[in-house]
């Protein structure tokens, strides 16, 4: 390639030379010698080059291309390079980046057709009429046989564009924004998302949960994230809904936990009890970047999301307006307070309503280009109003349960590194039996020491735990309700003295 290289300088020169030379030439003959020196370039050197320089033409950024390129080149052929740089990531795990260094080559194969990359570097010499500091200019330059030019300019390139963006979305840092109060938004250092580096090791594969479901979700995953055209074609905004329900300990931000790293997004974790109103809720969502998982934990306790949707349906009205309107059925109560506030001038988007929050959810925000996942969670799946989790608008409803023996197998496995044990069959019956949560299951596998027996006093205590939870599951309901009645009573006792 060296050799190709330098027959392409001497092909340069020859053309610069010609072109000092031609003036000398008498007009009529110089554009027959141009034909005749450009064949014998052909002849001698029938490769094109492609050069892709680091900085944009006004050198004031950093050119996209070549940035994708380095992606694309420093994945694919750090093993064949045989210079490399290393560079430390300064994240957590301090790993070392290898990448092409300057005017080192590598060859690449795509459909048959060999190309040859090269990266170089020009040094600025003096700078005194510059405006710009002096700035080592790199480059790639891709050298290709002339008869594959139409191959390597259209699909090439495209390959290695589209490879190097996915590189670079798998390597970056995944972030977990949560929303400050609205009191922080303005002024220095002002922004409506605090950040940190998302690093939860959760995965699918170390999720208890049925497997068909698992495999279910992740195919669902993999299809909502290169759906891009298909939400263009049909005319939607490119999101989905989740709702995750189930009691507490089922897994439920493990499993959003376990989404983001799948899928590669981050996380805008949405606390809606400190948003005021609708046009809050507006800005918020509307500054959430794209590939993201936008998380509303525990809708039913955030806010009377609920209760103003029933207020409407009690007062007779169908259909799905706006939630104020709901709000003017309530008692008269809440009426005349609203009509205090609007009195003060105090606007009817006064706090965040269902209707806000459905109305980003059916598209408001479909002119924010890319794609977002939406999840929900609750413990309660009944409270919820059907309107605000019907298909559409939560477009996948994933029930996390109980712990199953499928689940439990794979919590051993994971805690104990054990694959089967005497004590499995027990399991298998008294969590047929009973309902225990992953988390509690998972409680009992944690090693309590080192000893060798660990993994025995593991799983007797996990069969005691369970034997106690049916014993109390068998009790009678009334013996129970009893019970707490005269654990109340005690609790008041000292308060009526
Ligand atoms: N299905 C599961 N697979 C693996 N681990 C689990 C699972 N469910 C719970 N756990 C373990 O239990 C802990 C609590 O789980 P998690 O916080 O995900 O539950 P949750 O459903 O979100 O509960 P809550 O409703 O209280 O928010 C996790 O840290 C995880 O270690
Ligand atoms: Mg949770």
């Amino acid at each position: 390639m060296e050799l190709l290289s330098n027959i392409g300088s001497a092909m340069a020169a020859l053309m610069f030379g010609w072109a000092m030379f031609q003036q000398y030439f008498p007009y009529n003959l110089r554009g027959s010698l141009d034909r005749y020196i450009l064949k014998l370039t052909a002849i001698f050197y029938p490769y094109i080059q492609i050069t892709f320089p680091e900085f944009t033409a006004d050198r004031l950024k950093r050119s996209e291309a070549y940035v994708t390129i380095q992606n694309y080149l420093t994945a694919n052929s750090s093993a064949s390079a045989k210079r490399l740089k290393a560079d430390v990531v300064k994240d957590s795990t301090q790993s070392v980046l290898l990448s092409m260094d300057d005017h080192e080559e590598v060859v690449d194969v795509f459909d048959g057709v060999k190309v040859w990359w090269s990266s170089g570097m020009t040094i600025s010499k003096s700078q005194s009429l510059s405006l710009y500091p002096a700035v080592d200019r790199r480059y790639f330059t891709l050298t290709v046989h002339r008869r594959h030019r139409d191959a390597v300019t259209t699909d090439y390139i495209a390959h290695v564009l589209k490879e190097g963006k996915a590189i670079a979305s798998r390597k970056r840092q995944r972030k977990l924004y949560t929303n400050n109060p609205s009191k922080d938004w303005s002024g220095w250092k002002a922004t409506k998302w605090s950040h940190i580096v998302f690093e939860h090791p959760a995965c699918f594969d170390t999720l208890a949960m049925a497997e068909h479901a698992k495999e279910g979700i992740k195919k669902d995953l993999i299809k909502f994230s290169q759906g891009k055209h298909y939400y263009n074609k049909i005319g939607k905004a490119w999101k989905r809904g989740y709702l995750l329900y189930g009691p507490p300990g089922t897994g439920k931000s493990t499993m959003i936990a376990a989404m983001a790293n799948f899928l590669n997004y981050d996380i805008y974790d949405l606390e809606l009890t400190t948003v005021k109103d609708n046009s809050e809720l507006r800005k918020l969502l509307i500054e959430t970047t794209s590939k993201s998982i936008i998380v509303i934990e525990d809708i039913d306790c955030s806010l009377d999301l609920t209760g103003q949707r029933k207020g409407k349906k009690k007062a007779g009205k169908s259909g799905e307006g706006d939630g104020d309107e709901a709000e003017n059925e309530k008692e008269p109560l809440a009426k005349a307070k609203k009509d205090a506030e609007n009195a003060e001038g105090k606007s009817d988007d006064s706090k965040v309503t269902l209707s806000g929050l459905l109305n980003f959810i059916d598209g408001i925000w479909s002119a924010c280009a890319g794609e977002r996942i939406i999840v929900f969670t609750t413990n309660y799946v009944d409270k919820l109003d059907p309107a605000l989790i019907r298909r559409g608008r939560m477009d996948k409803h994933i029930e996390m349960s109980y712990c199953s023996f499928e689940a439990f197998k794979l919590l051993a496995r994971n805690y104990l590194d054990i694959e089967a044990h005497e004590l499995f069959a027990d399991i298998e019956v008294l969590l047929g039996e009973t309902k225990m949560t992953p988390a509690d299951v998972a409680e009992n596998l944690m090693p309590k020491s080192d000893d060798e027996d660990a993994t025995d006093v593991c799983l007797k205590e996990l069969v005691e735990a369970l034997q106690a939870a049916k014993e109390k599951d068998a009790r009678p309901k009334v013996e129970e309700e009893e019970e707490e009645a005269m654990v109340n009573k005690a609790d008041a006792a000292p308060e009526e003295k």
